[in-house]
């Protein structure tokens, strides 16, 4: 008989536990909040997504990731300051980074170092479990962050995403199935992402995103994400009315990934 597989979204959660005490421990809460004044102004993230789809083009959210469970190392020569110009210049809407060190080979500096080559909101790709990372990531320069909806409890869930706000940032709900989709349509607001990944399996179906449509207004905006690598994948979501996409490894392995935006989203 085969051994059960780990559940990686677990073990990714009981990693970013500790380390949550261990920043705790280095840069107090009180401390951190003291920063808010010095980071740079918010960016609008829904709004450069809503600017995008309003000109009849995609909203793309472009993902710099160097490495993942799922895929191991995506991208040896990983520079995010370049990776973030070429996505502008290809037309990103917005960018997402991955600050996940443990998993991901992400850090807080690649997320400085990307808004700071160009002009896009950026969100924080991580695993928020507590409101000191919505701080947190304000201070980096975060223009929204990533709510997972597998790692919260309803009450921080709803806690996260209204600090979020009064901090002046967007934040992606994201989503994997029906029971979870229910719980985010609960909360007051937020951009809703359809993970087409299972985070405990490494499943990937883009279906995910379509079969649950039927089940979100139509007014509301709903950004598929993962697992979008071709032109058909792209055309497939828009004739289903979805056009908002967060995409990473099909970019992350093109020799320009900007380029590859382009052609992907053209
Ligand atoms: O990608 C993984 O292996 C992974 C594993 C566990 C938790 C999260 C994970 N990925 C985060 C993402 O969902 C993707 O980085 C993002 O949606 C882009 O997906 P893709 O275009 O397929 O790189």
């Amino acid at each position: 008989m085969n051994a059960p597989r780990p559940d990686i979204l677990q073990t990714i959660l009981k990693r970013k536990a500790e380390e949550l005490d261990e920043r705790r421990r280095h840069t107090p809460l009180a401390e951190l909040r003291a920063r808010l004044d010095e980071a740079s102004p918010v960016r609008p993230f829904v709004g450069a997504l809503e600017a995008s789809i309003a000109a009849g083009r995609a909203g793309v959210i472009a993902e710099i990731k160097r490495a993942s469970p799922s895929q191991g190392l995506i991208r040896k020569h990983f520079d995010p300051p370049s990776i973030a110009h070429g996505y502008a210049v290809g037309g990103a809407s917005c960018l997402s980074v991955l600050t996940d060190r443990d998993f991901f080979q992400g850090d807080d500096a690649y997320l400085q170092a990307a808004r700071a080559a160009c002009g896009l909101p950026v969100l924080r790709k991580d695993f928020v479990i507590d409101p000191y990372q919505v701080y947190e990531a304000r201070t980096l320069g975060a223009d929204c962050v990533l709510l997972i909806v597998a790692a919260l409890a309803d009450g921080m869930l709803a806690d996260c995403l209204a600090l979020s706000r009064e901090l002046g940032m967007d934040a992606l709900i994201e989503v994997h199935d029906a029971a979870e989709l229910a719980r985010a349509l609960a909360l007051p607001d937020g951009l809703l992402g359809i993970n087409n990944r299972n985070l405990r399996t490494f499943e990937t179906r883009l279906e995910n995103t379509l079969d649950l449509l039927e089940r979100i207004p139509a007014a509301r905006r709903v950004v598929t994400e993962s697992g979008i690598h071709s032109r058909a994948d792209v055309a497939r979501m828009r004739a289903a009315g979805v056009h908002a996409f967060l995409v990473g490894e099909a970019f992350m392995r093109a020799d320009e990934p900007g380029t590859q935006l382009a052609a992907l989203f053209d």
